[in-house]
């Protein structure tokens, strides 16, 4: 039996669990997968947006969030940076339904639940030693009893650069590969909706730039909020980019967007105007962390 840490992106938890006040359900979630499609392509063409109303969290009785409202466009990819512990991952959690819902309203632009149709990556692979790539590609199917797809699976280890290793176990993968392997399981999910939580922080520069432009790629067309440090990474890969700021009159953070360079992204991080809004935005990150 495969054990999981909580917030394994294919444990079977109640992933984007729809709080009180969500608008009725009942249509068919659009990641349904036609029988006949090709494996790694499109994924999740369609994907609706989400609407996130937080009226204001407290963890450990201290307040971290603030009172707000968020809109993920859809299809679209927004990154959220601030600084240390102002509570990005909190309100990635927030969207992901793990945190009690305490008033949040967290809904999709379709109508549909949204629970069930969010793909997690975080900072960490978390690949499971004992399962080769295509054993932990596969694992979230595995684990629902589901049967797998292997030319499916097959088809996004080889999207993203991994093919001839589908045998490999993790220990025989550089941290880049590990974190190829766990973009692969993410996406084999054909998830709408996308949460990232620093996902490429713990490889190199150029691996890093690599995985980017790759997940840029195979990310196209879905919903994905991504927590990142990385203020050019942001600006790279996101169609809107969010700065958590400490809130006016209030306790807690609240997201407030920055200016973007023209174009949509993945963007060229020599473009002068990438470059230029880099400045800014880490000048507003420095100013944030002198309000806390
Ligand atoms: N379960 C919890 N119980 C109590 N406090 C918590 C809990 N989880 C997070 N916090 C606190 O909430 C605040 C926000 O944490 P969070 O991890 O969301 O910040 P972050 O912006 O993602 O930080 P970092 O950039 O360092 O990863 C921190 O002060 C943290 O200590």
């Amino acid at each position: 039996m495969d054990r999981l840490p909580a917030q394994h992106p294919t444990a079977p938890r109640a992933a984007g669990a729809t709080p009180p006040g969500t608008p009725p359900i009942g249509a068919r979630p659009n990641s349904a997968r036609p029988a006949g499609a090709s494996a790694a392509d499109a994924p999740a063409a369609g994907a609706p947006g989400l609407l996130l109303d937080c009226p204001g969290l407290a963890l450990g009785g201290r307040p971290v969030l603030g009172a707000f409202r968020l809109t993920l466009a859809a299809g679209e990819t927004m990154a959220l940076l601030g600084p240390s512990g102002s509570g990005k991952s909190t309100l990635l959690r927030l969207v992901a339904g793990l945190l009690p819902p305490a008033g949040t309203r967290l809904a999709a632009t379709d109508g549909a639940p949204v629970a069930g149709r969010i793909a997690w990556m975080g900072q960490q692979d978390l690949l499971l030693p004992w399962r080769d790539v295509l054993g932990n590609v596969g694992l979230g199917a595995s684990l629902r009893g589901e049967p797998a797809d292997p030319a499916r699976m097959r088809a996004m280890i080889a999207a993203v650069g991994l093919a001839g290793h589908e045998h490999v176990r993790p220990d025989r993968l550089s941290g880049g590969m590990r974190q190829r392997a766990a973009l692969a399981r993410t996406l084999v999910e054909d998830r709408p909706f996308v949460l990232m939580d620093e996902p490429f922080s713990a490889v190199d520069a150029p691996t890093r730039h690599r995985l980017q432009g790759l997940a840029a790629g195979l990310l196209a067309g879905r919903t994905v909020l991504l927590v990142t440090h990385d203020p050019l990474e942001a600006l790279r890969l996101a169609h809107h980019v969010l700065v958590l700021q400490p809130a006016a009159g209030g306790p807690g953070w609240v997201p407030v967007p920055v200016p973007v360079p023209p174009g949509a992204p993945p963007r060229e991080v020599r473009d002068p105007a990438v470059l230029a809004a880099q400045g800014r935005l880490l000048e507003s990150l420095a100013a944030a962390s002198e309000a806390a």
